[in-house]
């Protein structure tokens, strides 16, 4: 589904050139969770963008379901639905207007709109507030419309940054479920996040980067063999040398 090949991405040039993700390869495959972990600069969102066609590669490759994102980054951009704490909702239109309004955007059809906004508010349970103003909706009801949107075009491929960031429970526990359906739904996802624990009870495999490159790669006890290392906490503070300082929103378990 994800294949990203030899990903390098420079910033600047000359003596302030930053070198932020350096040949980096990993794939993902439909109905997999893969956990793409590293602390803060370590080149995350650099790679995310790059697998978005955001961002161009200074070089290296992503093919996201035999679409070249070099080549063809508008078919990548349709195949990929993005969920990211940052996202933000449109407070006076109501969960159907802003479906409706996306669903334009993505080029759906009227009938194919109506037919996902059904579908979406009932996995998501939000059908009781559909046309209620957004702006009147509880943090968590908005949630789950942020969560509907991504979801609106029926992508193969799902990029979660940092989802359950500045969440509370409540809030955190529907990412829980979100992923849980993703799963379900055979749907190939990223989750990129500080949040260790998280990702070790939802990822089937993991990429550790440091300062732009894969340091370790594979399924927890891959990791655990190569590593010496019971948690990806103590394989973070033992090869990477990172602390567990992290934004404060963020757990202790966080790198
Ligand atoms: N536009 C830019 N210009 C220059 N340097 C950049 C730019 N974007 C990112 N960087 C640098 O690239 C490196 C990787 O940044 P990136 O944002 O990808 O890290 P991250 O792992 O997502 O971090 P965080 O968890 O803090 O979001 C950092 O050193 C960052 O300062």
């Amino acid at each position: 589904m994800l294949e990203a090949s030899l990903l390098t991405k420079d910033f600047g040039e000359g003596a302030s050139r930053v070198r932020a993700v350096h040949q980096l390869s990993l794939t993902v495959q439909a109905g997999e969770v893969y956990g793409l972990l590293g602390a803060n600069g370590a080149g995350k969102t650099t790679t995310l963008r790059m697998i978005m066609g955001l961002l161009p590669p200074t070089s290296g490759e992503v093919t996201v379901d035999g679409f070249r994102v070099t080549r063809e980054p508008e078919e990548v951009k349709r195949r990929i639905g993005l969920v990211s704490a940052s996202t933000g909702i449109y407070q006076w239109l109501t969960p159907r207007e802003m479906l409706e309004y996306f669903g334009n955007i993505y080029s759906l059809s009227t009938e194919q709109i109506s037919q996902r906004i059904l579908e979406l508010s009932q996995l998501l349970d939000f059908a009781k507030f559909l046309d209620r103003a957004c702006g009147n909706l509880s943090t968590g009801q908005k949630q789950r419309i942020n969560l509907a949107r991504a979801l609106l075009h029926d992508p193969p491929m799902m990029l979660l940054d940092e989802p359950t960031r500045g969440l509370d429970i409540l809030g955190t526990q529907v990412i829980f479920e979100y992923i849980g359906l993703l799963k379900s739904q055979g749907k190939a996802v990223v989750l990129s996040t500080h949040r260790l624990d998280e990702a070790e009870r939802f990822a089937d495999r993991f990429g550790l980067i440091d300062q732009g490159s894969l340091r370790f790669e594979g399924t927890l006890s891959q990791l655990q063999e190569q590593t010496g290392c019971t948690h990806l906490v103590d394989m973070f503070v033992k090869h990477l040398g990172k602390t567990l300082l992290a934004p404060a929103s963020d757990s202790p378990a966080a790198v």
